[in-house]
Formats: C-alpha cells, sequence, structure tokens
C-alpha cells in the first residue's frame, strides 16, 4: 500500500478521532496555552489537570524508574485508558497547525521545502528512500535541509536570536536561521525573544506559539535514582563472544571492576546501580578510555556502552578535578555527549546522574521540544557532563551559554547515526565551533552497535588517526539473545496479523515498529478500537507527548508502543519482551537496531517481523546474514529470495567471518555492516525520525 494509500484509508478513521482532541486542543488552553495543553486521552481530558499534576508528579522523566507508577491501572487493554493515548499527531495535533500556518506565512520557500512536509519532503528530494512518508520530526528536518538549504542558514553564531522558534515562523535565514533546530515551534524574532523566554518571560514579538514545555525533573531520592532490572539468564554469555581490538599499543582489557581501580564514590555508585560484572565492552573500553585514548567501539545492542563510556570519563574528572562551578558566569563542560533523539540523550543523562552521585561532578541534560529557557537555566547552575541532542546542542552553544575550551571528552553515542548525512553536517560544526579543542587535544568517543564503513571513515576526521577500535562480535551483529522471526505477511494482511500476534502475547511489553509517523497514529488508533491498550511515540507528537507515551508504557499502562525509528535506537526499557516489525525499515542496520529494544542485559527477547513481498526484497540478503549470524532460523523462502535478489558487493556467504567488517583501517572487508554497502542501501539517513 502506498503512502496515499494509507492517507486515504487513516483520513476518514481519523475524522472520528479528531473532534475529540482537537475540540480540546483549539479551545481556550489553560494560560492561554493551547499549543502546550495536548491531553493526550480522553481519561485525561475529563480530569485534565489533576491527571497532568499526577503525572508531573510521578517523576515521569525518571526513566524505568517510575515504573510503579499506576501500577493498579496497568495492564488492562481497555479502550477508555488508551483512547488517545497516541495519535495527536500532526494530522490533528499542534503541528498540524503549525504546518499549515508555515505554509501560509512562508515565503521564504525554505520552509514550504523542508515543512512540506518533515514527514516526507527531505527523503523525497533525496530520493532515497524506499518510502517515501518517513518520520523526521521537523527539528530534524531543519537539520537535514541545511545540507540542501544550508546556504540560506546564517552562519553557526549567526544574529544571535537563534531562538530555535524563529526559523519555524518563517524562513531560516531572515529568523536566526541555523539556530531553531530542535523546537517545536516559533516565537518571535530577534534575540530579545530568545532573552525573553529565557527569562521566563513573553516574548513581546511573537508570532507564534512558544515551546513551554519544561520536563519533570529527575527523581531525587537515590531508590529512583538507582532502580535498574535484573540482567537476564544469558549475562554471563557475554563473556564467550569474540572482541577484536584493532590499532596500536591497546591497553589490556580488565576483568573486573576492582582492576579499573575507580575511586570509592563511583565503586559504591557502581554496586548500587547492580553491577557486578563487567560486559565485554566495558572490559575493554574502560581501559581504553583511562587510557587517554580515542575510541571507536562497536557492541551489540543492550550490552551497556553507556557505562563503559560514562565510568571512565568520571573516573578521569574526579581524579584531574573539574571547573566548571555554579559560581560561573560561562560555563564550560568537560564532556559533551551526543545523542540522536531526545528520549535517548535523556535515558544518558539519568545514568550520568546516577553514576556520579555523590560526586561534584553535575550532568546537564538539553534537548529540544523543551523550553530553551528551562535548558539554560539547567546548564547556569553548573555543567560538567552536558547530554545534548544535536540541535538543542548548537543553539545554546550560538547563545554563548556554554563554552567549549574544557572540552575533554567529546562523545558521541550511536555514532554512525550522528555522522551520517542526517547529523553529520552538524557534527562537524560542533568540531569546529571557536574553542573546540581540536582532535588532538580533546578525547573523542564513539558507541554503537552498528558501524558502516562509510561511516567509520567520516569518523576518522574526528578521531586522532591512533583511535582505537572495538569490535565485540559481529560488527553490526544483532544480539543473540533476542530470538527472530520473519513472517511473510502482505501489507493488507498486517493488520489481522498484528492483533492475532498481541492478543496471543497477552500483556507483555511490545513495541511495534512503522515506518511513517502517519501509520504509526493509525496503527494506534487501529489497536485502541481492538481494545488493545496502546500508545504510541513519533516525531510528530509534542515532546510532552513523547514522553508520556514512553512513560505508559514504561510502567505497563499500555503494553503496546507503536513507534516510528525515532524509538530505535538506544531507549532501554524493562521488561520490552517483544519487537514486531510491522514494516520492515529501509536498512538492516536500523533492523538491528529496533529488535535491540528487546533482549537486553542478558535478557531473552522475541522479534516479529512481517516481510512483504511487494517492499523488502533489498532487505532478504542483509537479513539472511543478520538471522544467521545470529544462530536463527532462516526461512527457506526468505533465503530463496535473497539469493535471487543479487545485490554487487554481496558475498553471498552467510557464515564464516565473524569479523567481516571491523576496522576499514585494515582495508576493505569482504562484507560490512550487514551484508551491503551503505553506498547500496537505502540511505539510513532517511528512514529514521530523530532530533
Ligand atoms: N555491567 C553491567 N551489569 C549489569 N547491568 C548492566 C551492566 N552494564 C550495563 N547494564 C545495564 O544494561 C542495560 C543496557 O545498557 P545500555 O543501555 O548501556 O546498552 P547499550 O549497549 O548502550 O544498548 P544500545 O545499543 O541499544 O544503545 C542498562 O539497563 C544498563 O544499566
Amino acid at each position: 500500500m502506498g503512502d496515499e494509500d494509507w492517507e486515504a484509508e487513516i483520513n476518514p478513521h481519523m475524522s472520528s478521532y479528531v473532534p475529540i482532541f482537537e475540540k480540546d486542543r483549539y479551545s481556550s488552553g489553560e494560560n492561554g496555552d493551547n499549543f502546550n495543553r495536548t491531553p493526550t486521552s480522553s481519561s485525561e481530558m475529563d480530569d485534565g489537570p489533576s491527571r497532568r499534576d499526577h503525572f508531573m508528579k510521578s517523576g515521569f522523566a525518571s526513566g524505568r524508574n517510575f515504573g510503579n507508577r499506576d501500577a493498579g491501572e496497568s495492564n488492562k487493554r481497555d479502550n477508555t485508558s488508551t483512547m488517545g493515548g497516541f495519535g495527536v499527531g500532526k494530522s490533528f495535533g499542534n503541528r498540524g497547525f503549525s504546518n499549515s500556518k508555515f505554509e501560509d506565512g512562508d515565503s521564504s520557500g525554505f520552509w514550504r521545502e523542508s515543512s512540506n512536509d518533515c514527514e516526507d519532503n527531505p527523503t523525497r528530494n533525496r530520493g532515497f528512500s524506499k518510502r517515501g512518508d518517513n518520520d523526521l520530526d521537523p527539528d530534524e528536518c531543519m537539520q537535514r535541509t541545511g545540507g540542501l538549504f544550508g546556504s540560506r542558514r546564517p552562519a553557526l553564531s549567526g544574529t544571535g536570536n537563534g531562538d530555535t522558534s524563529q526559523s519555524r515562523s518563517g524562513s531560516g535565514s531572515e529568523r536566526g536561521g541555523y539556530k531553531g533546530l530542535n523546537e517545536e515551534v516559533i516565537t518571535g524574532s530577534g534575540k530579545n525573544s530568545w532573552k525573553s523566554e529565557a527569562e521566563g518571560g513573553e516574548s513581546s514579538d511573537t508570532q507564534g506559539p512558544k515551546v513551554t514545555y519544561i520536563p519533570p525533573p529527575p527523581p531525587e531520592d537515590e531508590d529512583s535514582i538507582f532502580a535498574h532490572y535484573q540482567t537476564g539468564i544469558n549475562f554471563d554469555k557475554y563473556d564467550t563472544i569474540l572482541v577484536e581490538v584493532s590499532g596500536h599499543d591497546a591497553p589490556p582489557a580488565i576483568l573486573t571492576f576492582e582492576e579499573a581501580n575507580l575511586c570509592q564514590t563511583l565503586n559504591n555508585n557502581i554496586a548500587k546501580a547492580g553491577y557486578t560484572k563487567l560486559t565485554p565492552v566495558q572490559k575493554y573500553s574502560i581501559p581504553i578510555i583511562l587510557a587517554g585514548r580515542d575510541l571507536m567501539a562497536c557492541a551489540q545492542t543492550g550490552s551497556g556502552k553507556t557505562a563503559a563510556f560514562l565510568l571512565p570519563i568520571l573516573a578521569h574528572m574526579m581524579h584531574d578535578g573539574i571547573t566548571a562551578s555554579r559560581f560561573k558566569e560561562l560555563q564550560e563542560p568537560e564532556c559533551i555527549i551526543v545523542a540522536p533523539t531526545r528520549e535517548l540523550v535523556n535515558q544518558i543523562y539519568l545514568e550520568a546522574r546516577k553514576f556520579s552521585f555523590g560526586t561534584c561532578v553535575r550532568a546537564v541534560v538539553i534537548y529540544g521540544g523543551t523550553q530553551l529557557g528551562h535548558s539554560i537555566r539547567q546548564i547556569v547552575q553548573g555543567c560538567n557532563i552536558l547530554c545534548a541532542t544535536p540541535g538543542r546542542l548548537m543553539d545554546i552553544i550560538g547563545k554563548e551559554k556554554i563554552g567549549l575550551k574544557q572540552i575533554k571528552y567529546l562523545v558521541l553515542d550511536e555514532a554512525d547515526r550522528m555522522l551520517d548525512m542526517g547529523f553529520g553536517p552538524e557534527m562537524k560544526k560542533l568540531i569546529s565551533c571557536p574553542g573546540m579543542p581540536s582532535k588532538e587535544q580533546r578525547q573523542t568517543l564513539m558507541f554503537s552497535a552498528t558501524f558502516p564503513e562509510e561511516i567509520q571513515r567520516l569518523a576518522a576526521e574526528f578521531l586522532k588517526s591512533n583511535y582505537l577500535f572495538v569490535a565485540v562480535g559481529q560488527v553490526g551483529g544483532a544480539c543473540r539473545d533476542v530470538q527472530q522471526t520473519v513472517l511473510q505477511v502482505g501489507q493488507f494482511s498486517k493488520r489481522e496479523k498484528l492483533v492475532e500476534i498481541l492478543r496471543n502475547i497477552g500483556d507483555e511489553r511490545t513495541m511495534v515498529f512503522v515506518e511513517t509517523k502517519k501509520k504509526a497514529d493509525f496503527i494506534a488508533t487501529f489497536l485502541c478500537q481492538e481494545k488493545i491498550s496502546t500508545t504510541s511515540i513519533h516525531g510528530d507528537r509534542e515532546q510532552r507527548e513523547r514522553e508520556q507515551a514512553l512513560g505508559d508504557f514504561r510502567c505497563g499502562k499500555c503494553p503496546v508502543l507503536v513507534a516510528t525509528s525515532v524509538a530505535a535506537r538506544g531507549l532501554d526499557i524493562e521488561n520490552v519482551q517483544h519487537v514486531i516489525n510491522f514494516d520492515l525499515p529501509s536498512t538492516i542496520d536500523e533492523y538491528v537496531h529496533r529488535i535491540g529494544r528487546t533482549g537486553r542485559c542478558g535478557n531473552t527477547g522475541r522479534a516479529i517481523s512481517f516481510f512483504d513481498l511487494e517492499s523488502d526484497n533489498h532487505l532478504a540478503q542483509p537479513l539472511v546474514k543478520v538471522l544467521t549470524d545470529a544462530q536463527q532460523d532462516v526461512p527457506a523462502w526468505l533465503e530463496e529470495i535473497a539469493f535471487s535478489t543479487y545485490i554487487p558487493g554481496f558475498s553471498g556467504s552467510t557464515r564464516g567471518n565473524v569479523f567481516a567488517s571491523v576496522d576499514t583501517r585494515k582495508g576493505k572487508s569482504s562484507l560490512n555492516t550487514a551484508g551491503f554497502s551503505s553506498s547500496q542501501a537505502p540511505n539510513p539517513v532517511d528512514d529514521e525520525s530523530w532530533d
């Protein structure tokens, strides 16, 4: 079914839902703030304020820590609890409003090109995607269109107005251009507008709604900070995974946390986090980082990459001392960690906060979709480790709220994503920002579960030439703790099959990945009609809604989360037992990340993928390879398709070389990540939804 068909099918269904949301959303909002008042469920609309209050008080942003919230009402797949826990996408949500407004108001053509809309245009313009309607955040759209329309943006420092929002209100070039990649909505132009927002006041020349969303504060109590889930039965099997380190003079791996010689506070925090044993990527990466070396590390999903970089960085900071303090006008963090999505940087921040508990190191998180003033206020209270999405980071740098001179560590999590066409230009700008220490003077660390060769080559620009490469198991390989099943399901049978599977699954937490934002809304609506408690997350939802959806999923209130690729990478959610690829992604790397939302940290999980003969044949070959490498059953029909759809450069071998593609410095390997080169693959950039 093509995009248009979906649209045709979605709209009539949607229309019956629109009034529920729309009436409330566009009628007078509390405080006149129609745009941030976005009830996400009918029950919320009934008792909106109180429920929102409850929601805000419940420590929503605390990641898995707030898992017990609403436990009593969880696990009921009833329609009322879920009607509208999803689906306020741009078709009838704030963005729909905004988009049309932009189209009317923008004469620059910039917005038309980029917002016309963010779902599909960049992709189609570039002609990469096999499916057009992608989940690109408008934030991201701005970034991506930077590639195409970059010349129309002023330089980074720009006019300084930089308020994200401006770029939405009109042409990026006129209104502060480069800034504003990461905001949801518009405020007025001119420096004063961001100032007033930052100061908590109202912009005098507001041309559109402001982003007023302030995420709930992180938990303060120790139990919540250190809450964790149990490692699974296969945790010890990690020890059997082959690890290869390439590059010169690699320090030896450590086998225990004690060998890392960390300070007592860190050791205490590690113990409180429930870590007793190192994972392979930690065994190798921690000593490398402690030795001051640059690192590119590739290890399977859910195997502890976050702690692998956080712990040694914190150890260094504790040892060397930190400079930033709350008393400084200009905050100069020692470490910047960038990741592609808001939810992921928030998660990394919570980990940083956990491991730095009781130390003088202060971690801060900033990301789009939240009030810029809030980000600034967090920073000025002191910032040693800054976790950020690229757009908001560049905003803040442009506003001179942080200085880069003290940066000693630059971490790119999901590094292949951070360096691809979507974010690569932003990352290049970041490393050439005034004050940013050269690569010789800073330590640069890159982590991901996938590392296509081309991206590795790009990464060299960021890393010292003697960087070390750690490959845990198969580069780009799927986690073996995930039982993978591929079913042949045509487009028109998918919904029926989905319901059948979900009914069998019961209340076990399940992520359902679809390819487009519209479809996410549609499928979530459909599942609710089927009385399956569902919520959704995608780039057209407001940040508040995204966080609520994730919260409802985490705590089990909505055991089904329909998601686009915005949720494919990095998210560490307890008890996700199933991933269903309702639509297969365009690239195999994306597939690996998606199914990695289950089977984490030695736990087992299941992934079921609907393979549509009409649209997924290009994935057959790499899919067979990923299945084979992960010792999964390969359906005969899939193997047949794989052999009949010849992709030049694919070796044909689906077994053998464990490190088929490791360190590109070793020369061209026979296979790259997942079996075909990025140049042959539809570009992952254009199929994902990121911030
Ligand atoms: N040594 C350890 N012992 C116990 N639990 C651990 C250990 N290391 C990490 N974990 C836990 O394992 C889970 C997965 O870790 P993390 O999110 O860092 O994985 P990842 O490798 O970054 O995954 P992805 O590739 O999906 O981003 C987290 O809940 C983390 O707290």
